[in-house]
């Protein structure tokens, strides 16, 4: 019938596809050849050693694809993929730590595809190098995802990057330290509370994000009060009319399904008949509107009454509607619309959630670790006595407590749990060929070569970090060997075992005054990295460690957190079985941290807050 009305038959369109396909493989084959010779000779002229991979790392086919190549590469020798597949292993960067570059014995190499070079470096020397000299590039393409509402800080680069710094840095003062140590105190209270309510580790990462997001709210934008905090902490919260999720329910589902919402249309979203798509549209559409209604209510107060517009930098909201808002005729704002609610939204995500993942991992370290745990709390008692959590201010107390032992645990969780395991820069494409420096060498990169700094191996390079023997008199108990756990693979990278707070206070007493230890680690430059370094550094670095410090010390003060333990019938002596929660508990803070938007502590480890006993 077909051929009578002269169109190709059935098998005629299959050999046709065929044909197609087979065209098609020869054509992305002989382009990946090509492609691949050519980056080998980039490659060369750097002078670096490098590896071919058969991926482009970043590329869209890689990312769809390695869901079903992954298990097959990882199903054959290991011999034939060791070198390499680490290296396409992103979501494991932070697993893997520095064993890629011990393996290839090398701390800064080339690695090349036919997408393209990536520079692989943890040698503090070339980190350095990367943050600090501004030829370098950021590739904000891969860091769009953010800009889901409207560019943002860091989904952009050059000067569009560095105005939206400009208009926000006057922020982090130490005007907003000081509230932000307060109101720290405040909000962890409040975490306590809920902390000690049983089953209350089931919830501890949504517990702690919630936290931390309310703080941020609170400093940030005048947004959210404590009793709205104390309403989400027993999920209790109101939800205002014309909307179906909190706050907090709208942005932390965004951030579960930014990907989604950045890759699928959002039409297709809200017509989707599948309820996690579906889901995900609500979450956007209603978290664009409480951004929206936060900027507008804040417009309007400011435009009624000018006087209560906060003093120079007190708010980021009014610094961001300021630069929104034109001085008179001549002048256009220096913001959008788009651009302010890009800032809000990339603040709500930034400001908050690696903070909430460092508190969970604190918390679950110090359960592992006992003995740390009760010296930091004799060190709290020694510089805070008995007063009151409500009486201790930033001026007064964080110095203090960021240069003894709280400091000492806080800049330790940061070395192993680099919440970002790798900061992307680049070598901008269309300008001139950038050269690094290693070990006296200089090494021309092309244009286009993406550099991934690595700190999970940079905090983990042996020479820098190398492993120490614990003083006698802080783990001499039965405890102290970690065989168990440094002997399992799935422990990798070993972050409970290697957990050693003593090394920031190495050249100290042990002993901290209340003006605060002067011998404090203080890391080589380049060596220790959590908050990145130079124009794209953190800014809200100090915020971070300023909210940190003021809720451990609440915390721990009056509380301590312990394993919850199983004794399986009475069969296991009450340490064998403590033992065996903490190996699932180190399992948990090893084979159970993901990273997605950053690295976190995705299972639940039993623990428990009681009061102190000693
Ligand atoms: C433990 C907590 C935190 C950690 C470990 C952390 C870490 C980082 C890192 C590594 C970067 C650079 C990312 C990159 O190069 O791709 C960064 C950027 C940034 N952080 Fe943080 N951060 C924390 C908390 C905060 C807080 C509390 C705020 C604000 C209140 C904040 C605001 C920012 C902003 C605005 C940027 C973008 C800077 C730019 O792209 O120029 N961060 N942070």
């Amino acid at each position: 019938m077909l051929d009578d009305l002269g169109l190709p038959s059935i098998s005629q369109l299959t050999s046709l596809c065929l044909w197609a396909a087979s065209i098609g493989s020869v054509l992305l084959g002989l382009w990946s050849s090509i492609s691949l010779l050519r980056h080998i000779r980039l490659a060369q002229s750097t002078g670096l050693p490098f590896v071919i991979l058969p991926f482009w790392l970043l590329g869209g086919p890689w990312q769809l694809a390695q869901f079903i190549v992954v298990p097959v590469l990882k199903a054959l020798p290991e011999r034939l993929t060791r070198n390499w597949l680490p290296l396409l292993l992103f979501n494991e960067f932070w697993h893997n730590g520095y064993e890629p570059f011990e393996r290839l014995q090398a701390d800064t190499f080339m690695a090349v595809s036919p997408g393209g070079l990536i520079l692989y470096t943890c040698d503090p020397d070339v980190n350095v190098q990367l943050f600090r000299d501004a030829s370098f590039g950021k590739p904000a393409e891969l860091l769009s995802i953010l800009n889901v509402y409207g560019p943002t800080i860091t989904g952009t680069d050059g000067p569009e990057s560095r105005l939206y710094r400009k208009v926000t840095a006057p922020f982090f003062s130490d005007k907003t330290l000081r509230r932000v140590f307060a109101q720290s105190v405040s909000a962890a209270k409040i975490l306590l509370a809920a902390l000690l309510r049983p089953d209350a580790h089931r919830q501890l990462r949504t517990l702690s994000a919630r936290v931390s997001l309310n703080t941020l709210s609170q400093i940030t934008f005048h947004y959210q009060s404590d009793s709205d905090l104390t309403q989400a902490l027993a999920f209790d919260e109101n939800i205002p009319e014309g909307k179906t999720l909190s706050f907090s329910q709208a942005l932390h589902g965004l951030l579960e399904n930014l990907g989604v919402v950045f890759v699928v249309p959002r039409w297709i979203l809200r017509l989707s008949p599948f309820r996690p798509l579906h889901h995900a549209a609500v979450c956007y559409s209603e978290l664009g509107s409480y951004m929206d209604q936060l900027k507008r209510a804040r417009e309007a107060t400011l435009s009624k009454d000018p006087s209560s517009k906060s003093s120079s930098g007190e708010d980021l909201l009014d610094l961001l509607i300021q630069a929104g808002t034109s001085t008179d005729e001549k002048h256009k704002p220096v913001l959008t619309n788009a651009q302010i609610i890009g800032q809000i939204f990339l603040f709500m995500f930034a400001g908050h959630e690696a903070n909430a993942n460092l508190l969970v991992s604190i918390i679950l370290l110090l359960a592992c670790h006992p003995a740390i745990q009760h010296t930091m709390q004799r060190d709290l008692d020694r510089l805070l006595g008995d007063t009151s959590p409500d009486t201790w201010s930033y001026d007064n107390n964080y110095s203090a407590l960021m240069q003894g032992t709280v400091g000492a645990v806080i800049n330790e969780a940061l070395r192993l749990f680099t919440v970002i395991p790798v900061l992307p820069k680049c070598v901008p494409p269309g300008g001139p060929w950038l050269s690094i420096t290693v070990k006296g060498q200089r090494h021309p990169l092309p244009p286009n070569t993406i550099a991934l700094v690595n700190t999970s191996a940079t905090h983990r390079h042996p020479e820098h970090w190398p492993k120490r023997r614990r003083p006698a008199d802080v783990d001499s108990d039965s405890r102290s060997s970690w065989s168990d756990i440094r002997n399992d693979p799935r422990q990798r990278p070993h972050a409970v075992a290697d957990f050693d707070p003593w090394r920031w206070l190495e050249g100290t007493s042990g002993e901290t005054t209340q003006t605060g230890s002067t011998n404090f680690l203080k890391p080589r430059a380049g060596t220790f990295i959590p908050f990145s370094d130079g124009s794209r550094g953190c800014l809200g670095k100090r915020f971070a460690l300023v909210e940190v410090c003021a809720m451990v010390a609440t915390l721990f003060k009056t509380h301590s957190v312990e394993l919850v333990t199983e004794p399986e019938h009475g069969v296991k002596g009450e340490e064998e079985a403590w033992l065996e929660a903490r190996r699932r508990a180190a399992l948990a803070l090893s084979e159970g941290t993901k990273f997605d938007t950053s690295l976190r502590v995705a299972r639940t480890v039993p623990i428990r807050f009681v009061p102190r006993d000693d």
